[in-house]
């Protein structure tokens, strides 16, 4: 039998080597006789029959009946009373079992009268199935008993339902099926059905079965488990193991009650059986009445030809029981005749198969819909969005690496102090770090002169402030502030000076030099900020000197330093620093004696309308400002070490002391440093990565590059233009592009300022410089980058452990505290008719409490409305006294204002300090 089966490829051939392509063949018909059994023996009943040879059984007794009945009967085989169990299951079971292994279905029936050994065999037959096959069987178990099916797995349920399946004909409804682990596992589960089934004790049988059952195994395996065959079509089949009840007579059984009623539904369905067998045998036209019992419709499947089938007759040799022989034979010779059409269950193979492929072809479509959708365009925003990121992540490198530059720089700069101990100014500038930056009140000359790098700034500021002279305004106002933030903008009337002091370098003297400088000591220079800061509030105690309005008998030591402008002596610096800072202490109260006495004014200045009693502000404490927010443990220190100092002159010894804090600081700054090459490390890599995967062109820095810029503004064009004759419109180019970038500048410095919570002195200070002057690009770029590394200390993740040198970062509380110093100047700054006017203009109700520290709450607060931050600055310069007597507030920012040429020599750094000077 060859040819192939659809959707299991060719030469499928079961592992016994038998095709298993659909076939038609008989009913494998067998005979077994048992031997006599002990009860026939002792009422010495005689055997009547004999196998004769393999295939053949006769009737050897009476010579009546002989004449009568065939003598002869052939099978398929027949097994004598010697032939032990395992013959009859290799001999005529096997091969029909096993056709369960290649998808067929199969039935084996043990047909026979009563105690003809149907169960002896059976048993025996199931067990070396199993042991034959190798692979993983399911197992059911059901009886039929008074035509009630019955799990035999499951004792205490309920008789089953018969379902009628279009597919698989009849099921058994919730039929439990057990997967078996193992031969033992089968045997295990044949006594459970054996102690569950019916047994009844007979006359003939002492455990007779008075039900039929039928064994169920089934078999789910994909081919190629069996072939070895890439193959996931799955074979379902089953084969049935049917012992059935036997046949009996009631005058033989002697039986009643329930044994007669039981034998009455054994016969009948065994007559049922019988005219099935019986029809079949004749041809399949006609009514076949399997739906007249339960057994022959739960076997319908395999009587109707879709089973490989054998049914195995027993019968007992017994004279006594001839005739019950006889009509098993004529059972067996009916089936005989019956032809099975068996074949591997290509019906649910296919069916299998169509639904894997129709799963397949749904996930193909899925797959084939995904990737349309995956456009060209969604690819190459994609791809975009990669070489944004690639441009982000290398944009952020840049940034690290120069955040680590300038760390790495501010360390080479200590490093260098350190090895000038003599070097006072740095020393200082340790202190200052740790200290508070609006606690102490040295002298802005003794900050000079102790620190060599805001010497030269200053020197240079000097140069500017005589290039501005007239325009800057050349005093403060009035009395010195009653608050640190006070003492810190007023340093510097100017805010070109300011910015002179804050960034050093003069931009007349060339962009390389301050270009590099910048470039280089843009953390020191951060740093230099706070020096100048510490150096004003001292200025404000030189403004106690008897040359000033106030405070005098706070300075009754007074320093050396304070004469003596320019001295370039480092011993000098030191004694001026120590006395400076003996300073310190008397000019904290000096300030709080300024707060007092403002506070007098106000009571004066708003006896008319009792602002000052129905407005009570809260009134910050001048010492308290920013000092809380950053440096506050320090301070003690740094004011303890002063007094030791006030009565000492410099010494060695105490040269030292700040060596050692230098050094220490300098062990702090080498940390962020490895941090922040850490960091870069890490950014690298994916960037890296990312390059080769979709091999971009390099990507192009983002950030503004100071030798770029070098090359546009005009002071850099102005030295090229001495080159060539052709390079007057590269001049205007320049500064186009200088006034295009200014503007990027002037806004992302607001945007930066906001976010770093930047004092509004500063800001407002600092916003006197935009106006466009090319000169002022290195400020701007410098500002600009500062609050860049602060924003991305502060805010970008990137820990840069106790950095001190950006004291311009304030808090938000510290940034309340500075309003409500301003809003309390505003009563001196301020006429009632003009504050009135400015709450008006800003929205806030004259009669409100606190109208005052309302509207400086508002200041500076919108960062993309320029009018706001132009307001906002004019009202902050007005506040804190930058402003010329008779100067218009706007011209000061810039819609008046221009430069002067730098030709008056006669204008002195002094100048540009408070009138207390
Ligand atoms: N071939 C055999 N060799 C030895 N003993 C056998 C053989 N066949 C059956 N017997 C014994 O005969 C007795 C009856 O056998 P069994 O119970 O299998 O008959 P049965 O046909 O199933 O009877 P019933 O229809 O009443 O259930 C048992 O004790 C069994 O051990």
């Amino acid at each position: 039998m060859g040819g192939s089966i659809i959707g299991f490829g060719e030469d499928l051939v079961d592992w016994y080597g038998q095709d298993s392509s659909a076939q038609e063949e008989k009913i494998f018909v067998a005979v077994r006789v048992r031997p006599l059994n002990e009860r026939e023996l002792g009422k010495n009943d005689v055997s009547d029959w004999e196998c004769i040879n393999s295939t053949t059984i006769v009737f050897k007794n009476s010579l009546a009946e002989r004449s009568l009945l065939p003598t002869a009967h052939t099978f398929d085989r027949v097994f004598g009373t010697e032939a032990p169990t395992r013959q009859v299951y290799e001999e005529a079971a096997k091969k029909i079992a096993l056709s369960v292994l290649s998808g067929m279905n199969s039935t084996i029936f043990a047909y026979g009268q009563t105690s003809s050994g149907k169960t002896y065999t059976m048993t025996g037959i199931t067990e070396y199935t199993h042991s034959e096959r190798e692979f993983v069987l399911k197992f059911s178990a059901m009886e039929i008993y008074n035509e009630a099916v019955k799990d035999l797995l499951s004792p205490d349920g309920g008789p089953l339902r018969l379902l009628d399946d279009p597919e698989r004909g009849t099921v058994v409804d919730k039929l439990i099926e057990v997967t078996l682990r193992d031969f033992d596992h089968l045997r295990e589960l044949l006594s459970v059905c054996e102690a569950q089934r019916q047994i009844g004790e007979t006359t003939l049988n002492e455990m007779s079965s008075r039900s039929h059952q039928i064994l169920r195994l089934t078999v789910d395996s994909e081919a190629r488990e069996y072939l070895g065959r890439d193959n996931s079509s799955v074979l379902t089949a089953t084969v049935n193991f049917v012992d059935l009840a036997g046949s009996e007579r009631a005058s033989q059984t002697l039986s009643a009650g329930t044994r007669l009623k039981e034998g009455c539904h054994i016969n009948r369905s065994l007559l049922t059986l019988g005219t099935v067998i019986r029809k079949l045998s004749k041809g399949r036209n006609g009514h076949i009445p399997y739906r007249d019992s339960k057994l022959t419709r739960i076997l319908q499947n395999s009587l109707g030809g879709n089973a490989r089938t054998a049914i195995i007759c027993t019968m007992s040799p017994a004279h006594s029981h001839v005739e019950q022989s006889r009509n098993t034979l004529l059972f067996a010779s009916c089936a005989k005749q019956v032809s099975t059409n068996a074949q591997v269950n290509l019906v649910m193979s296919e069916k299998a198969l169509v639904k894997q492929l129709q799963r397949e072809l749904a996930r193909l479509e899925n797959e084939l819909r995904n990737l349309s959708s995956v456009s060209a365009s969604s690819s190459a925003s994609a791809l975009k969005e990669k070489e944004l990121l690639i441009e982000k992540m290398s944009k952020e490198i840049k940034d690290l690496k120069h955040q680590r530059d300038l760390a790495q720089s501010r360390l080479q700069n200590m490093l260098r102090a350190a090895e000038n101990p003599a070097s006072k100014s740095w020393a200082d500038m340790g202190n200052h770090e740790k200290g508070s930056w609006g606690d102490e009140y040295p002298t802005s000359e003794a900050s000079e002169m102790t620190d060599p790098l805001r010497s030269d700034a200053v020197s240079r500021g000097s140069h500017l402030s005589d290039k501005y002279e007239g325009v800057i305004p050349s005093r403060i106002e009035d009395n010195f502030p009653e608050n640190n933030e006070e003492q810190f903008l007023s340093g510097d009337t100017s805010p070109r000076l300011y910015i002179d002091k804050y960034f050093g370098p003069d931009p007349c003297k060339g962009w390389e030099k301050m270009a590099e400088e910048t470039r280089k000591n843009f953390e020191d220079n951060c740093k230099d900020v706070q020096c100048i800061e510490i150096d004003f509030t001292k200025r404000n105690v030189v403004s106690s000197e008897p040359s000033s309005e106030k405070g005098d008998d706070h300075v009754s030591g007074q320093s050396p330093c304070l004469s003596d402008n320019n001295s370039p002596d480092p011993s000098a610096n030191v004694k001026r620093c120590n006395s400076c800072a003996a300073i310190l202490t008397t000019a904290t109260k000096s300030a709080s004696s300024d707060e007092e006495k403002e506070n007098e004014n106000t009571l004066q200045n708003e006896a008319d309308n009792q602002e000052k009693l129905s407005d009570p502000e809260p009134v910050a404490n001048s010492e308290n400002l920013y000092t809380e927010e950053t440096q506050p443990s320090v301070k003690a220190d740094f004011m303890n070490e002063d007094d030791q100092n006030i009565s000492n002159d410099c010494s060695d010894k105490q040269q030292e002391a700040p060596v050692k804090e230098l050094n220490e600081v300098i062990k702090q700054q080498e940390a962020p440093v490895k941090e922040l090459n850490e960091v870069i490390k890490q950014q690298e890599v994916p960037v890296k990565e990312l390059n080769e995967v979709i091999e971009t062109k390099p990507v192009t820095p983002v950030e503004y590059d100071l030798d770029m810029k070098e090359e546009r503004t005009p002071n850099n064009a102005k030295q090229t233009t001495d080159g060539g004759s052709d390079e007057t419109q590269d001049t205007k180019q320049s500064a186009s592009d200088w006034q295009t970038e200014f503007q990027r500048q002037k806004k992302e410095i607001i945007e930066l300022w906001d976010a770093c919570h930047t004092p509004l002195v500063h800001r407002t200070y600092f916003f006197l410089l935009f106006k466009g002057d090319p000169s002022d690009a290195v400020y701007l770029e410098v500002e600009l980058r500062r609050l860049q590394f602060l924003k991305n200390t502060m805010l970008g993740g990137v820990v840069v452990k106790d950095d001190q040198s950006f004291k311009l970062a304030s808090s938000v509380k510290a940034l309340n505290r500075e309003r409500e110093m301003l809003s309390k100047r505003m009563l001196k700054r301020y006429s009632v008719k003009e504050r009135e006017d400015l709450f008006e203009k800003w929205g806030i109700d004259v009669k409100s409490k606190q109208r005052r520290i309302q509207l400086c709450r508002r200041l500076w607060t919108d960062p993309t409305n320029m009018d706001h931050i132009t307001e906002s600055a004019i009202i902050v310069a007005k506040l804190v006294g930058f402003q010329e007597p008779g100067q218009a507030p706007k011209e000061m920012f810039g819609l008046s204002f221009s430069p002067k040429p730098a030709n008056v020599k006669s204008f002195s750094w002094r100048h540009t300090l408070p009138s207390m000077m």
